[in-house]
């Protein structure tokens, strides 16, 4: 890992240095190359998933780590969005003339050599390294153990795109180990790392807040909420209903509370059930929503605990809370929310600026499905994920989260007095 680190930090000058037309060479060699090789990336893809499902993977990881013809065009189609995107590194901004005659401004750079722990989704390898190629930075990638096979082949890809564009192939590394002590050295070795961007479940970071000496955009669980309120469009409470918690069962913006308000309840969570039912979906209910549901005569019903309210479930599984209006819904949501991504279902305009103003959370949303956050989503052309930090980016990170601005000053031999 050190060697690995140390091959990072050099390559991260070169990165930083290379310009416009050089990286997006890299990327367009990439996505190609992808293209052509698509065969023997799902060739690879399938060594993975026969070992994961040997392993007893749960039916939404299998989803993620799945590499399908879909997820590869989406790859494709990423990174040369990422190419169309304009560039961020080297802009200047707020250039202000002092009254010392010096001019101030802020130059836009990229943050140096960027860590990524992430679970065992191979798009995440092509997004990630798309996102730092783009941005000047150099990379360490460390994709969760399941997708190893599938990681070692995109990750041949991209060196071999780094290296036809005339950039150093250690611009972008893979960790060619699962054995979990390689995190516990790219996250203590600041000399070579800049930033480390962990995605992932409690676990990981429990480790990372006792162990890490490198600064974290932490992205973490997203324990996603959506309320209907009063004023609720019957049809929009329905289609979002069901969408955002039915659309991918593995994904961090999945929502995993339902909050409803109680005059709206009788006519909406029966409706919304007959939804759940066709995928058999359980709802995890408080006594109010479960005397609803049960009187609906919902199969797969069950009384909700508090420990509902903080658990990520990424899978068929809904907690679903009666509450006496936007008050009561906010409170549940700042009290319990992971501070991923959360929803109102409204008509009403001024719950609905209450709701985006007072929420806490890095993505608030109105009349939309929180499947939606996503950096490709947002126009971002891919994402490296979703912060729930709050300093540096929050929600889903792309090219300018992967940067910083630095000081610049322009002066003509002007001396402080
Ligand atoms: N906000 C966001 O953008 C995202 C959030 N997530 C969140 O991640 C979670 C689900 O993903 P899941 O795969 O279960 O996540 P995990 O946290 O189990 O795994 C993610 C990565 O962290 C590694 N890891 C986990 N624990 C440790 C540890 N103690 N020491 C060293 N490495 C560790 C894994 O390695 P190994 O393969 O060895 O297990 C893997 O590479 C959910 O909570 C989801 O919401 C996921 C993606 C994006
Ligand atoms: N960008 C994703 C959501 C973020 C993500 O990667 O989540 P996860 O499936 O938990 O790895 C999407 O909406 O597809």
């Amino acid at each position: 890992m050190q060697d690995l680190g140390r091959r990072a930090r050099a390559a991260s000058r070169a990165m930083a240095r290379a310009d416009s037309a050089t990286r997006n060479r890299a990327l367009a060699l990439i996505a190609d190359a992808i293209e052509r090789e698509a065969p023997a990336l799902r060739a690879a893809n399938q060594l993975d998933l026969d070992a994961a499902r040997a392993n007893g993977l749960a039916p939404a990881m299998l989803d993620r780590l799945a590499l399908s013809d879909k997820a590869i065009t989406t790859m494709i189609e990423g990174l040369r969005q990422i190419v169309a995107l304009p560039d961020p590194v080297g802009e200047i901004s707020n250039l202000k003339v002092r009254p010392s005659g010096i001019q101030v401004g802020q130059m836009r750079v990229p943050l140096g050599v960027i860590g990524i722990i992430y679970e065992a989704r191979p798009n995440v390898t092509v997004d990630a390294a798309g996102l730092c190629i783009k941005s000047g930075n150099a990379t360490i990638l460390r994709g969760g153990s399941e997708a190893i096979h599938c990681n070692r082949a995109l990750a041949k890809i991209v060196k071999a795109g780094l290296e036809g564009a005339g950039l150093p192939a250690d611009g972008v590394q893979v960790v060619d180990t699962t054995d979990r002590a390689a995190v516990g050295a790219l996250i203590t070795m600041p000399q070579y790392v800049d930033v480390i961007v962990p995605r992932g479940g409690k676990g990981l970071i429990a480790r990372l807040m006792e162990e890490a000496t490198v600064p974290m955009i932490k992205h973490l669980d997203g324990i996603c909420h959506v309320y209907i309120d009063a004023k609720a469009d019957l049809q929009k409470a329905l289609d979002i209903g069901f969408n955002a918690k039915c659309h991918r069962y593995g994904t961090c913006n999945t929502m995993e509370t339902l909050l409803v308000e109680r005059g709206i309840a009788p006519t909406v969570l029966p409706q919304l059930a007959g939804r759940y039912l066709t995928e058999s979906v359980e709802l995890r209910a408080d006594p109010e929503a479960h005397a609803i549901l049960a009187a609906a005569g919902y199969p797969h019903l069950a009384h909700a605990t508090e420990e509902d309210w903080a658990t990520e479930y990424l899978a068929p599984v809904l907690a679903v809370k009666i509450v006496d209006g936007i008050d009561a819904a906010m409170d549940h949501i700042n009290t319990w929310s992971s501070k991923h991504t959360e929803a109102i279902v409204t008509e009403d305009y001024s719950a609905a600026m209450r709701f985006l103003r007072e929420v806490d959370s890095a993505s608030v949303m109105v009349n939309a499905s929180t499947r939606f956050a996503d950096g490709f989503e947002y126009g971002l052309g891919a994402e490296i994920g979703i912060s729930n930090d709050k300093l540096h980016a929050r929600g889903p990170v792309g090219l300018e989260g992967l940067t910083s601005l630095k000081y610049v000053v322009f002066g003509h031999g002007e001396i402080r007095q």
